[in-house]
């Protein structure tokens, strides 16, 4: 059985969100509704897309017949992302190539819809290291339902499991599914630090691999 961590994707992974501000703003421009600034954007993220959309509509009073139109715009903007505006954090590259190289499963479990996760992925190349890709569409249920998460975890062999996200959805996830949580302090978290349950607690991810040793021993 090997050793398993998966990733939450957005402020985890990867800062995405001027990216999703940008995909947002050209849809909400385009209707002549005002633009949002990055921190209100930021204080959408975290429930999926149908979630976002529904919080940005009510920011601007748009009327609820307009939601299919704007979600399916906006999500094809998220799925021809070429990343320009998404940024990985510090060391993150490294650190997945140094995990699959030390025998560890790897596997995403976001609540970006999972094709706009999956392109996500393609544009940075890590397509290939993360065995198992599951978004908040994969299932009826997202985050902070625990089968997302379950289900990445069977499908790389239920082994010994860490989870690794940024919000408060991940730490509400992992609860409910009893797994270990490491928090990413630098994402889109609302709350402070102290207020998510969390197991181990990281800023960068050169100190991220001794919370990796911490939990399965020196391998993967
Ligand atoms: O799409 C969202 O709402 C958040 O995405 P995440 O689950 O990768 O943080
Ligand atoms: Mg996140």
């Amino acid at each position: 059985m090997k050793n398993i961590i998966i990733f939450d994707l957005d402020g985890t992974l990867v800062d995405s969100a001027p990216e999703i501000l940008d995909a947002v703003n050209r849809v909400w421009s385009g209707r002549g509704y005002d633009p949002f600034d990055l921190p209100t954007l930021i204080s959408f993220v975290g429930k999926g897309l149908p979630n976002l959309i529904q919080l940005a509509m009510k920011a601007r009073e748009v009327e609820a017949s307009e939601y299919q139109d704007l979600h399916d715009e906006v999500l094809g903007i998220y799925n021809a992302a070429d990343g320009a505006l998404t940024k990985p954090y510090d060391g993150v590259e490294d650190m997945l190539e140094t995990l699959v190289d030390q025998g560890f499963l790897l596997g995403i479990c976001t609540n970006k819809p999972e094709e706009a996760a999956r392109q996500v992925l393609r544009v940075f190349g890590w397509d290939s290291l993360f065995e198992s890709v599951v978004g908040g569409d994969t299932f009826a249920a997202r985050k902070p339902d625990p089968q997302p998460l379950n289900a990445v975890w069977q499908a790389l062999g239920a082994g010994p499991m860490l989870y690794v996200g940024d919000s408060e959805t991940d730490a509400e996830t992992a609860v409910a599914a009893k797994a270990k949580f490491a928090l990413f302090t630098e994402g889109y978290r609302k709350k402070p630090v102290q207020a998510l349950a969390h197991d181990f607690v990281f800023s960068d991810y050169a100190r991220f691999m001794g919370i990796v040793d911490e939990v399965f021993g020196d391998r993967g």
